[in-house]
């Protein structure tokens, strides 16, 4: 009997977790603890968000959950594999086969095209492309009749979708966004967030996004709020009312404390 990937018992229900996670930038007097201790589990398949006040460890969380940033102590394991031991090289191949990214900032190259920017993290990687999976992807993103323009001829709106079209096109454990929308109006948008929660809910993908948009947060399933380096509440099912009432508490208590 074959079993499903969700009833594999070697397969854990997170597809990311970090069991005290504590970074520390700078010594002694001047030492900022960006996280302070943080246990949190990414559930497989579904699209969390992280929310918190500026400098409260957002994209740290992020960071080391990806192995851009290495932590001062504690574990991250993402999709089984133990990332805070990686050495550089392994998380060069981490980050280059298991995972996907999206920033504010699209990060496309201005002389490929569309196709061309999608494909390139398999191009990088030699790996050969899964046509129907990309097509897929490029259909969901709505991109088809854009595959021939470079950058400067897309809206920003579209080009933050070709960069999601390139996080997922080599259908990597998790994507992480960082702030993926925050240099789009609301119409694109809201396009980019409609397509990152269909990518969980109908292609399977796992997503981590840092956000300060309650109506972007509003989209996921899930959402973490960070204060002062730890995770101070969650959200299941968020709206952007519920979002802005745990801000709104967080703001409250910080201002009494
Ligand atoms: N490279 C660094 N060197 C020193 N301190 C740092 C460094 N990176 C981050 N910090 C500090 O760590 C804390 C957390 O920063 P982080 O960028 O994770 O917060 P954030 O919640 O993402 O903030 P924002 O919403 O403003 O982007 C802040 O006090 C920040 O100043």
């Amino acid at each position: 009997m074959s079993s499903t990937p969700a009833s594999s018992p070697t397969r854990s229900a997170a597809i990311a977790s970090a069991r005290g996670l504590v970074k520390t930038y700078g010594k002694g007097t001047t030492a900022v603890h960006a996280l302070a201790g943080v246990d949190v589990d990414f559930a497989r398949g579904q699209f969390t968000a992280i929310m918190g006040p500026s400098g409260s460890g957002k994209s740290t969380l992020m960071h080391c959950m990806a192995g851009l940033d290495t932590p001062t102590e504690g574990t991250v394991v993402v999709d089984d594999l133990t990332v805070s031991t990686m050495n550089q090289r392994q998380l060069t191949k981490l980050r280059r086969t298991q995972l996907g990214f999206i920033f504010q900032s699209f990060n496309l190259v201005p002389t490929l095209t569309a196709l061309e920017n999608i494909t390139l993290p398999l191009d990088i990687a030699r790996r050969p492309v899964d046509r129907a999976h990309l097509a897929a992807v490029v259909k969901a993103v709505g991109l088809a009749d854009r595959l021939k323009h470079r950058p400067s001829e897309l809206s920003g709106g579209q080009q933050q979708r070709v960069a999601c079209a390139r996080a997922l096109v080599s259908k990597p454990s998790v994507v992480f966004a960082d702030e993926p929308t925050g240099n789009l109006d609301s119409v694109s948008s809201r396009e980019v967030l409609t397509f990152l929660r269909s990518s969980v809910d109908e292609l399977d993908q796992s997503v981590v996004m840092v956000t300060h948009d309650p109506v972007a947060a509003s989209y996921a399933h899930r959402v973490l709020f960070l204060a002062d380096g730890l995770i101070v509440a969650e959200l299941t099912e968020p709206t952007p009312d519920s979002v802005l009432e745990v801000l709104g508490s967080l703001t409250r208590q910080k201002a009494s404390a």
